[in-house]
């Protein structure tokens, strides 16, 4: 026999009656408020108990239908056998390791590229900590980017891995064509170098860079700067000869393909021209059409200026897509997007703080401060961001990270974004493991320092739900939340069908994991770039005690929970907090 304590909402559940051995009732508001007063009479906590008996901890442990199964509805994918529960296998791996209660809350995100696209290279990074795969469509071809993902699929389905596919898409951004098939260039202080709008074959001739944008010769000036990737390399335009823009290189560097330009004029980004570019060009729409069709999880957009392209592109995907339910990220990365920053997050289903060219659009100084910003305005509203670009840049190069690349690595998980991201690291870099190994032990360091220091934010979240429904779910939420914590519990449990709940947990940033169980392989590839959730695809009803039976009992199975653990369970069902220790 094991003791349990339950929190109900008596209004959801109307016709519940109290057991014999109801030890406790008392009244339970998250917040007074009238309205809750009238339609949400009471919660009350009561003890019960639940035969050991129930349990069949003799169930199957993993099914593997491998995507195999019929599609059943919008809900239900594929079909979770009766009596078995799904986890990524590199978070199974960390659990274990770790034990729950000190797992990794913040996601990984590697950019795929040549370093890391055969299906061992994608494994290594699964393994290491990989939750997102991004794919960039500025680079590669389609056929390319299809193997990759191919591979990602092939690495879920017989390793049993969970990695969401993320695809970005190149944006109407001025930049560098190929360099004639050498992976980068050097150039050195004092160069003249050639950037020119003229069609040359496979070989370009010395110091010579191609330019994407016919009007580039026209909009640029004698004593303009040219920065190339943000600042990474950067040139004064000293003569313009017909399309061929002559300029001396100022800042040495490396060169890589398809490196974006802007052009810089009396000490201010000249933007005009990227004003009047399109958000989605139609290399962008060829792009998404291939992303939807082959089913990818996220399509982030680049140099959004406002929340209307979202929109469009939103409806553009619920009519096309198999069942609508790809997420759109936003990428801040222009002073547009930093303008709109609000409206945007609120259309997205989550962004991206682009730090590359976000560098290269307002001054440097100002990006850790924007940093801060996009993370609080996602975790207001409810929406996971990723904080992107350079983090660990030195490790293109070398194995091991320098300490100002480490402290800003730590600075993002401090300031608890949901994800962090690899660019060159992981995609062309030397080091890719190793770099996500860093990532990886400074966030548990991070967090755990956390943890420990009880460094509970004051951030005031506003309430963001627009339907009652929507608002019973977030207090809720917030209630457990801080009940979690008040009561250091072991895990949070939380039962969705849309994730949304479970979303709402994550914005509370608990003390504690959260197990999301949710009945759909999407939903659960989609939770996997969201703070502190752990999700597991599990075939459940509205019978919340026979879901918790089940549910410890497959975990435990598993070794994953032990009789004891105390757990807090909220379901999107039944809109009911429940606290209790694992039978
Ligand atoms: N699919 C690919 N094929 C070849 N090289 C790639 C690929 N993806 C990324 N790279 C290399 O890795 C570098 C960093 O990748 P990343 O995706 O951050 O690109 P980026 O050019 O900086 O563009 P963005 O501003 O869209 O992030 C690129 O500059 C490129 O050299
Ligand atoms: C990731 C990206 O696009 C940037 O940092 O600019």
């Amino acid at each position: 026999m094991s003791q349990s304590l339950h929190l109900f909402n008596h209004a959801s559940t109307p016709n519940l009656t109290f057991p014999s051995n109801t030890k406790q009732c008392y009244s339970y508001l998250p917040k007074p408020s009238t309205t809750y007063n009238r339609r949400f009479p009471l919660i009350s906590i009561r003890a019960s108990s639940s035969s050991s008996s129930d349990l069949d901890s003799s169930s199957p442990l993993l099914v593997s239908d491998n995507g195999k199964g019929a599609v059943i509805s919008r809900e239900e994918e594929y079909p979770v056998a009766a009596g078995s529960i799904e986890v990524d296998a590199v978070t199974e791996t960390e659990l274990k390791e770790n034990g729950f209660r000190s797992t990794r809350r913040t996601k990984l995100v590697c950019t795929i590229g040549p370093s890391t696209c055969g299906f061992d290279q994608l494994e290594s990074l699964a393994v290491g900590g990989m939750n997102v795969a991004r794919i960039n469509m500025c680079h590669g071809t389609r056929d390319w980017h299809r193997q990759v993902i191919q591979l990602v699929r092939r690495l879920n389905e017989e390793k049993g891995y969970a990695v969401a596919i993320m695809m970005d898409t190149e944006g109407s951004e001025i930049h560098m064509g190929d360099l004639g098939g050498s992976s980068s260039a050097k150039a050195e202080d004092g160069e003249i170098w050639t950037f020119s709008v003229r069609a040359f074959d496979s070989t370009l001739p010395e110091r010579t860079i191609n330019v994407n944008y016919d009007g580039f010769a026209e909009d640029v000036k004698v004593g303009d700067d040219l920065l190339v990737d943000g600042g990474m390399v950067r040139f004064e335009v000293i003569e313009k000869i017909g399309p061929d823009v002559k300029c001396r290189c100022t800042d040495p560097g490396l060169l890589l393909p398809r490196a974006n330009l802007t052009f810089w004029r009396d000490g201010s980004l000249v933007r005009e021209r990227n004003a009047m570019l399109p958000t989605i060009s139609s290399k962008d729409w060829l792009d998404i059409d291939f992303g939807i069709a082959e089913g990818v999880d996220f399509i982030a957009i680049s140099f959004v200026k406002s929340a209307e392209v979202i929109k469009h592109l939103k409806s553009y995907i619920a009519a096309r897509s198999r069942d609508g339910d790809i997420a759109v990220i936003a990428k801040i990365e222009s002073i547009d997007s930093l303008k709109n920053l609000e409206e945007i997050v609120q259309a997205s289903d989550g962004a991206m703080v682009a730090r590359g060219d976000l560098g290269a659009q307002i001054p440097l100084e100002q990006v850790p401060s924007a940093q801060q910003r996009i993370v609080q305005v996602c975790r207001q509203l409810n929406k996971p961001v990723i904080v992107a670009s350079q983090l660990l840049e030195s490790m293109i190069e070398y194995p091991t990270p320098t300490r100002a690349e480490v402290a800003d690595v730590s600075e993002a998980v401090r300031q608890r974004a949901d994800a962090l991201m690899l660019s060159g690291e992981s995609a062309m870099g030397q080091f890719p493991e190793k770099a996500l190994a860093v990532l990886r032990s400074v966030s548990l360091r991070i967090e755990r320092w956390w943890r420990e220091e009880k460094r509970h934010e004051a951030m005031e979240l506003p309430d963001i739900g627009s339907s009652f429904s929507d608002k019973i779910s977030e207090e809720i939420c917030s209630s457990a939340a801080k009940m979690a914590n008040n009561l250091e519990v072991d895990a949070l449990f939380v039962y969705t069908k849309t994730g949304h709940m479970a979303s709402l947990l994550s914005r509370c940033r608990p003390d504690c994991p959260i197990f999301a169980f949710t009945t759909t392989t999407s939903v659960r590839r989609r939770l996997n770039l969201q703070w502190g959730l752990i999700p597991f695809r599990l075939s459940f009803s509205d019978d919340m005690e026979s879901n918790l039976n089940k549910t410890f009992s497959l975990l435990k199975a598993r070794n994953l929970i032990k009789s004891g653990d105390l757990v807090i369970a909220v379901s999107d069902m039944l809109q009911s907090i429940q606290v209790m220790n694992v039978p």
